[in-house]
């Protein structure tokens, strides 16, 4: 007897090899996909009829700081240098664990509501952060984000904690916990401190994640430094490779783009936050065209201000055609690849595609809707129309997270509560 049988829907695998299954059957044992087809002989304790609806594998969210989703709303409408030196840091110096807990919480309700499966992740107090992302149920990535500013004994403090984190956490919550490492990019972080960063990384075999080459600022900043910028400083003390996970990757140049899809470096597209801190335009389709692996996260709540999966992909599309002045660039089902396939990859997770022997990682969306009719192409509607608000079930490692839109792994009044609270609390503490 199986664990969980879901029949009726309309499947989008994402395995290039099948490709849609208009009326099927999946079939979960243990945690892991254990028939996907047309039909079964299996038998399951649980039965989920998706009728008129869309099985698809679970959105990825390849950056985040789930934690600052209680900063929703601070400071808005800023240059990014104001906005994280002058307000952001600020305001977080005042953070206690609890205040981390209930934001990352917070921010896992919503990821779960809207279809996200598991999402990577760089901040403080991150013990907190993984002890929500366990008792929420869902998949991530975390690390400890480090900053040295070039002072040596700091670089050391950085580093020892990043390193227990690691070793607390790796493999932890059923494995649904990986960790990395997090030096928070090359204009905060030393030349030094980022060597030993990659060797320990190395050493302890885990991944990085890093923001790179956001705004104009650390161009000229690296150039001005080290007569280079980020891609090629980074070239130059051997840090690129496909454990590189590159958030942003706004001002690159063609030679730029080359580089990263040589040493197969993973970029975390941003759109969102990009658009609305006005960092730039990462040129997706030119990173795509080369060969480098590009997913989609949503950044931090205080800089998109929310966790919509389904919003990212909408915005990722629209912008590449309208900055490339070509409506034929990233079509729908490339899209979904960037949040589903291209994701698992730079997490290194057996996700992102619904096939036998993956993870059970997968959403359903609801189509019975007015602003989903028509259907003429199920993956334009997942893109164009569809929101976060139309993912009726979550299920993550085999376990229904949400049901029929009823989130099961978390009390969501209480979640929302503490939240205004701690939020209250917070404000009264950065305004003294
Ligand atoms: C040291 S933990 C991570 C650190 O990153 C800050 N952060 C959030 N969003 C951004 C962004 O868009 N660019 C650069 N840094 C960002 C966050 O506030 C934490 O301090
Ligand atoms: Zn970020």
């Amino acid at each position: 007897m199986a664990d969980m049988i879901i029949k009726n829907a309309y499947i989008l695998t994402m395995d290039p090899s099948v490709g849609d299954i208009e009326n099927g059957v999946v079939v979960i044992e243990n945690g892991m996909i254990k028939e996907i087809g047309t039909s079964t002989q299996c038998s399951a304790e649980k039965v989920i009829d998706a009728k008129g609806s869309v099985l698809m594998p679970g959105l990825i969210n390849t950056h985040c700081h789930a934690g600052m989703t209680i900063f929703r709303g601070y400071a808005d409408d800023m240059q990014l240098q104001d906005w994280l030196e002058n307000h952001i840091w600020p305001a977080e110096a005042q953070l206690t664990d609890e205040d981390i807990y209930a934001g990352t919480r917070l921010a896992c309700l919503e990821m779960i509501r809207s279809g996200t499966i598991a999402f990577a992740d760089m901040y403080i107090h991150e013990n907190k952060v993984a002890q929500a992302v366990d008792e929420a149920g869902i998949r991530a990535a975390l690390s400890y984000g480090m900053i040295d500013f070039g002072d040596k004994e700091k670089a050391d403090k950085e580093l020892k904690e990043g390193s227990a984190f690691v070793k607390e956490w790796n493999g932890k919550a059923d494995g649904r916990i990986d960790t990395m490492y997090g030096p928070h990019a090359p204009n905060t972080c030393s030349r030094d401190f980022l060597i030993r960063v990659k060797e320990q990384a190395v050493k302890d075999n885990v991944k990085i994640h890093i923001h790179v080459l956001e705004t104009e600022a650390e161009l000229n900043y690296m150039k001005e430094n080290f007569g280079m910028c980020s891609i090629h400083f980074l070239k130059d003390i051997d840090f690129w490779g496909p454990d590189i996970l590159a958030a942003h990757c706004v001002w690159l140049s063609d030679g730029d783009i080359k580089i990263l899809a040589e040493y197969g470096v993973n970029i975390s597209h941003n759109p969102n936050s990009n658009m609305k801190l006005a960092s730039g335009i990462c040129p997706v389709s030119k990173l795509l065209d080369n060969g480098a692996n590009v997913c989609i996260g949503t950044d931090g709540c205080a800089s998109n201000n929310n966790l919509d999966m389904f919003e990212e992909m909408r915005m990722a599309a629209l912008l590449q055609k309208v900055s490339t002045m070509d409506p034929t660039v990233l079509p729908a089902r490339k899209v979904l690849e960037m949040a589903t396939i291209n994701g698992a990859k730079a997490l290194g997770i057996k996700s992102g595609m619904l096939k036998e022997g993956y993870n059970a990682d997968m959403i359903i969306v609801d189509m019975n809707k007015a602003h989903l009719t028509p259907v003429y192409d199920v993956a334009s509607h997942l893109v164009y129309a569809a929101s976060g608000k139309d993912v009726e079930t979550t299920i993550v490692n085999g376990k229904v997270l949400m049901e029929e839109g009823k989130v099961l792994s978390l009390d969501e009044q209480e979640v929302i509560d503490i939240a205004i609270q701690r939020s209250k609390d917070l404000i009264l503490k950065i305004n003294n």
